[in-house]
């Protein structure tokens, strides 16, 4: 099957390499070909460049984007997309003063959703789980990372992350899957964390590593949630069976945990709403994507990560959308480049490079997704006619997409 997308007015994010990321000024440079033609065969990037080299051929479908751009989709390298039910009563306690911390301390937070997830069976869970996916790849999410985390039993981490691997079977778009079995202190467990650490590392790390359910783990190195000599002693235990750090540091308090995944080699250390210098400094020079979330500071009113001292430190940055019940009950990218912009004065190169290339490589996926390259999956946004890319951003809230097309597939 050849599709070819012809007229397109701006093709954004071409790289004619495979690259691994962007950071520091390079973040601001976007390549696009203007009056683009864009060639799929068999659901993978087969060709592109620009209309005045297009060779006459025989396509099976010639779409017309007249006025229209073409983007990879969003790469969202961050999400719990995985849960039960939702969180809107606390929503309305913290509209009345109480804070995301007073919450959870009231067992609220994380430990309401797992009693919610513990009580859920494995088919409804899915069924919940398959309607936020299609709802986030509508609005142009063509690769995704899904979190456990809102089990903290053997039995519901095993049960989220099979519902994450049907996910991935029943869906094209890539998914990965990240084990969090350390995201709280489960009350049985309330004053006897060391006893969950332990069946975290002896019983629940070797049936998820033994049955395949997870790429990446996780830990929330936080205080009141797990310290940094525990998240250190957790991805230790995760390193011994393949998993790949991808780490919630520094959301409320910077205690060590940026440092704690440079050196365990992290993919992504995610939040960074709270940074230090020393923060800042840690992550020069290494392999470990930042990863912040907008939508987070936005629905908690915490602060946002301050991405441009970070850019302008010379690092990179991605973005992405922590679509959970708790702390940002979106999953909609659109709205996160959006609010890079408005809120974290990222330019809409940034932006956007955060949100494709740099998000692909915070979840292993930079070869696949990302950008306009030959031999990547054909996912791809095509806008409604708008006059420049930076309309993404700047018409906040107004969906700009046309239609989203996955492995060369209009969606819908
Ligand atoms: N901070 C830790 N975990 C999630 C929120 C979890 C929740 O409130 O349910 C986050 O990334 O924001
Ligand atoms: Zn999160």
């Amino acid at each position: 099957m050849i599709t070819l997308f012809k007229n397109i007015k701006e093709l954004i994010q071409v790289r004619n390499e495979t690259i691994s990321f962007v950071s520091g000024k390079n973040m601001n440079v976007l390549p696009t070909i203007k009056n683009a033609y864009l060639l799929v065969e068999n659901g993978i990037i087969a060709d592109f460049g620009s209309m005045s080299n297009l060779k006459s051929m025989d396509a099976d479908e010639v779409i017309d984007a007249t006025g229209k751009m073409i983007l990879p989709t969003w790469c969202d390298s961050h999400t719990h997309l995985v849960y039960s039910g939702n969180r809107e009563s606390e929503f309305v306690d913290r509209i009345k003063g109480l804070s995301y911390q007073e919450i959870a301390n009231k067992g609220g937070g994380i430990l309401n959703s797992a009693k919610k997830l513990q009580e859920t069976s494995e088919d409804n869970l899915y069924e919940q789980s398959k309607v936020r996916l299609e709802e986030v790849i509508r609005l142009g999410t063509g690769a995704i990372e899904i979190k456990s985390g809102y089990g903290l039993t053997l039995e519901s981490e095993l049960k989220m992350l099979r519902v994450i691997k049907r996910l991935k079977e029943n869906y094209t778009v890539p998914i990965k899957a990240t084990f969090l079995g350390a995201h709280a202190v489960p009350s049985e467990f309330k004053n006897n964390k060391e006893g969950y650490i332990k069946l975290l590392i002896e019983e629940v790390l070797p049936q998820v590593a033994q049955q395949k359910l997870a790429e990446y783990m996780d830990v929330f190195c936080e205080k009141g949630y797990f310290s940094v000599e525990d998240t250190e002693r957790i991805l230790q235990a995760g390193k011994k069976y393949g998993l790949t750090p991808k780490i919630h540091v520094n959301q409320f308090n910077s205690i060590g945990g940026v440092q704690a995944g440079v050196k365990y080699k992290a993919l992504s250390v995610d939040h960074l709403e709270e940074m230090t210098n020393e923060d800042i400094e840690a992550l020069k020079n290494t392999k470990t994507m930042p990863v912040a979330l907008p939508g987070c500071s936005y629905f908690l009113s915490i602060p946002y990560t301050p991405a441009r001292k970070m850019i302008d430190a010379g690092l990179p940055l991605a973005l992405a959308t922590d679509y959970n019940p708790g702390s940002s009950p979106s999953g909609n990218m659109n709205f996160v480049v959006s609010a890079a912009s408005v809120k974290m004065k990222m330019t809409p190169e940034e932006a956007i490079n955060a949100v494709t290339i740099n998000g692909a490589y915070a979840m292993g996926l930079e070869k696949e997704v990302g950008s306009i390259t030959v031999g990547k999956r054909a996912n791809i946004i095509l806008t409604k006619p708008i006059n420049s890319y930076g309309f993404i951003p700047y018409s906040f809230g107004n969906p700009q997409i046309e239609s989203v097309y996955i492995s060369g597939k209009k969606i819908g």
